[in-house]
């Protein structure tokens, strides 16, 4: 085996958007069961926009994530509990709770250009004996040299590991692996480095592996993609990849693809793909976790999904921003009935 990666899977928590945060109990255990038994090694639970998402701008859960976590844990016989959090979205009683729910890692989420507000939320989670991950959110809209400095703030705050995230799917091929060593360099032993891909242009696994290629070594996925827009990188295809190339990750390829079609599936509300919205968030540079927000805002006010999504792609939304969905729609509409009133 040339490398040895660690993967996170985040079907439990991107998925969550794909859900519309409706995760109960006996689904988080019979998930965390399934892919712990496949040798999964990380498993991220938490609301799709990560602790206190649960809330009228995100979509509210229908149960409490600290509830999910504990469950996760009790149910996970090897495998370690992530949890997700946006620094202002959850604040820092809400790391301490998951903490004594019993989860390990703790993964903290900025917009890419915005690490310094991570800072004490990786200080705290230090503190309380947690590893840490830090996420560089819509890594697509920054260049490479952007982005290590803001790693270096992480790291240099107890981040052990920086992670590119390509919220949007947007990323193509080279545009990951020199993000990637971009981060390696500048962090050399200090932090390793990550990626989260997405398939809104149906290349998670080619992505993740040039992230690997250029140093990454922590990987993440959602088994059946079950993640935000067209899903994460697919743990199970990652992992055949991966096995076929040399990459070790750990995981059982037959055991991963079983989890795929036996249990997370049913838990799914429908398969994550890559149709006109999702492929329109890849090339608009869109984050992914708009996607359920498009389509409620298109559906309300009678307008066209996708060009909700390539306007937000214009104005460089941000997470955090979902609500300008709705004004767009409201503007598309106004605009739709004044063009019916001339033509009367
Ligand atoms: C809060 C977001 O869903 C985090 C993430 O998974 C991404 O940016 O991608
Ligand atoms: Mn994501």
């Amino acid at each position: 085996m040339t490398h040895r990666i660690r993967i996170t899977d985040s079907s439990l928590r991107d998925g969550s958007h794909a859900k519309q945060h409706q995760f109960t109990t006996e689904q988080v255990r019979d998930v965390v069961a399934a892919l712990d038994g496949a040798g999964v090694p990380v498993i991220e639970v938490t609301h799709g926009d990560g602790l206190g998402g649960s809330s009228f701008n995100y979509g509210f859960s229908r149960t409490p994530e600290q509830e999910l976590i504990k469950t996760a844990v009790e149910a996970a016989q090897r495998a370690k509990i992530a949890f997700l959090m946006l620094p202002g979205v959850g604040v820092k009683d809400d790391i301490r709770a998951a903490a004594d729910g019993g989860a390990a890692i703790c993964r903290i989420a900025t917009h890419c250009t915005e690490a310094d507000v991570s800072v004490q939320h990786f200080g705290l989670a230090r503190e309380l004996g947690l590893e840490t991950v830090g996420f560089l959110m819509m890594a697509h809209s920054r260049p490479p040299e952007a982005l290590a400095g803001q790693a270096r703030i992480m790291a240099d705050a107890g981040c052990q590991c920086v992670y590119v995230v390509d919220s949007a799917g947007a990323l193509v091929l080279e545009d990951t692996s020199d993000r990637i060593a971009a981060l390696v360099t500048e962090l050399g032993d200090d932090a390793q480095v990550g990626f989260h891909g997405h398939e809104n242009l149906g290349l998670g696994v080619a992505n993740s592996v040039l992230a690997v290629r250029a140093g990454a070594t922590q990987i993440d996925g959602s088994t059946r993609r079950f993640g935000a827009g067209a899903g994460n990188t697919p743990v199970e295809a990652f992992v055949a990849v991966a096995e076929k190339l040399g990459i070790a990750t750990g995981v059982d390829t037959m055991k991963i693809i079983d989890a795929a079609e036996d249990v997370v599936r049913p838990v799914m509300d429908g398969e994550c793909l890559l149709d006109r919205l999702s492929l329109t968030m890849g090339y608009a540079g869109v984050y992914s976790s708009f996607l359920k927000h498009a389509d409620r805002a298109a559906a309300k006010y009678g307008v066209s999904g996708a060009e909700i999504l390539v306007e937000a792609g214009r104005r460089n939304l941000i997470g955090g921003q979902e609500d300008q969905l709705i004004e767009l729609a409201v503007d598309l509409a106004g605009r739709g009935a004044d063009t019916e009133s001339r033509a009367s």
